[in-house]
């Protein structure tokens, strides 16, 4: 009988994990199955870290099971804009000195950027994180999702974690994108196809020839909002452009994680690469998807380039060739956060950086920042931005008054050129 991609990583980590302990569970996991398995990576971040270092205390494990596969990111809070920031620093710091976690990014960039950037997630690999954005690491075909500080600190005290292996929604995209189309596209039109909780609890796997010839950045997008549909996870089988971006070379486990044609999905949905168009998701709903040609003239007051969602190299390029040698209407900010430190020096490097300034883009330090609404550009009532990140909810940006369009940074960079949303 065959299985879903997930079905075969929870498999090989389960065997993994009788190895070590000695208790079988099952043999070949199937949706549904119930398992424990091994942690091979763990992320925590700013927000969280003082409630789980509180849990982990009080559930008064001597030790972390592995400090070496924990990581520690200042993301959300960094630099700090509110005094009580820099509490939940020195608490990260002690825990980190206390229990010799190494793994400390005090201002490198988003979690969930740095975790595949700096090689922390490899493929096959079973990771959680405290924040709902986790999903990301599917890029690599990696298991990852998000889980709350109670069961974090648990995890580091046992180094497990039980879950239930999801059903899976397959997800075949063939042929080649339109020209300005890009996976932030795709990812919106399947979630206002799926609707925000019609994929809750389950994995979606992507394959096709579209998804083969996709870069891994453009991936993480997918993998990165497919929470926004209540995915527990998201997962692309690791290929060569896989093992460039990791700096491995695949062993023959890692390329033969994906489905078997005889595989049980639950769901199967099929799409035309050619048949996408640029789209947006509308104020305040992330599943509100329209074609960006229908919101043609709505003005807008701000553009925000940037986040775990859209805040890469290609990401910050795209938003350059719209932009070059152009300025950006006079009543917009355009605001560009690269996702991390290397984003910033590589822009820095070849040219972006200075093309998006001199377009009269803000470009800002790499962090959270914007997208969760704490520092560096918020909005307020009665405001609109075009923004690439993944949440436009109430709130999200500034005050509830503020409309959140959600976007490609082709796009968004367009609407930052006209004053109003224009179709790329
Ligand atoms: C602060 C954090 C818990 C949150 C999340 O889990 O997603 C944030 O990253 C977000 O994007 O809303
Ligand atoms: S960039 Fe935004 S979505 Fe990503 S982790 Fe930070 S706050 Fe969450």
């Amino acid at each position: 009988m065959g299985q879903t991609l997930i079905e075969k990583l929870v498999t090989r980590n389960i065997q993994r994990h009788e190895e070590q302990t000695g208790i079988h569970s099952v043999t070949a996991a199937k949706a549904g199955d119930i398992v424990t398995v091994s942690v091979d990576r763990v992320m925590i971040h700013d927000i969280f870290i003082p409630f789980v270092a509180e849990k982990f205390e009080e559930m008064g494990f001597p030790k972390i099971w592995n400090p070496d596969k924990v990581v520690l990111i200042y993301d959300h809070l960094v630099p700090a804009s509110q005094q009580d920031d820099v509490r939940h620093f020195k608490i990260g710091d002690a825990f980190a000195a206390k229990y010799g976690m190494k793994n400390v990014h005090r201002s490198d960039g988003i979690c969930h950027q740095l975790m595949t950037e700096a090689g922390y997630v490899k493929p096959g690999d079973v990771v959680f994180g405290t924040d709902s954005h986790t999903t990301t690491y599917g890029c690599v075909g990696a298991f990852s999702s998000g889980i709350g500080y109670t069961e974090m600190a648990s995890i580091l005290g046992t180094g497990s974690m039980w879950i239930k292996v999801p059903e899976t929604i397959q997800v075949k995209i063939e042929g080649v994108l339109p020209a300005q189309v890009t996976s932030k596209d795709i990812i919106l039109t399947l979630i206002g196809d799926l609707g925000a909780d019609g994929a809750t609890y389950k994995a979606l796997e992507f394959s096709g020839s579209t998804i083969e010839n996709m870069t891994v950045a453009s991936r993480m997008t997918m993998s990165n909002m497919a929470v926004e549909a209540g995915a527990k996870c998201a997962l692309f089988t690791p290929d060569e452009k896989t093992a460039d971006y990791c700096q491995i070379s695949l062993t023959e486990q890692e390329t033969a994680l994906k489905g078997d044609t005889d595989a049980t999905y639950c769901q199967t949905i099929t799409y035309k690469a050619e048949d996408f168009v640029p789209v947006m998701a509308c104020p305040s709903q992330v599943d509100l998807i329209k074609p960006v040609s229908q919101l043609a003239g709505t003005k807008i007051d701000q553009v925000f380039i940037g986040s775990c969602t859209n805040g890469r190299y290609e990401d910050l390029e795209a938003a350059a060739q719209v932009l070059q040698g152009k300025t950006i209407s006079p009543f917009v900010k355009l605001i560009v956060t690269p996702a991390s430190r290397q984003i910033f020096t590589e822009a820095a490097q070849s040219g972006i950086i200075k093309t998006l300034t001199a377009a009269g883009a803000i470009v800002t330090h790499p962090g959270c920042g914007l997208c969760c609404g704490r520092a560096g550009g918020i909005l307020s009532d009665g405001e609109r931005v075009v923004a690439t990140n993944n949440r436009n909810f109430l709130g999200r940006m500034g005050t509830s008054k503020v409309e959140i369009y959600l976007a490609s940074p082709v796009s968004a960079a367009m609407a930052a050129l006209k004053g109003e949303i224009t179709p790329p």
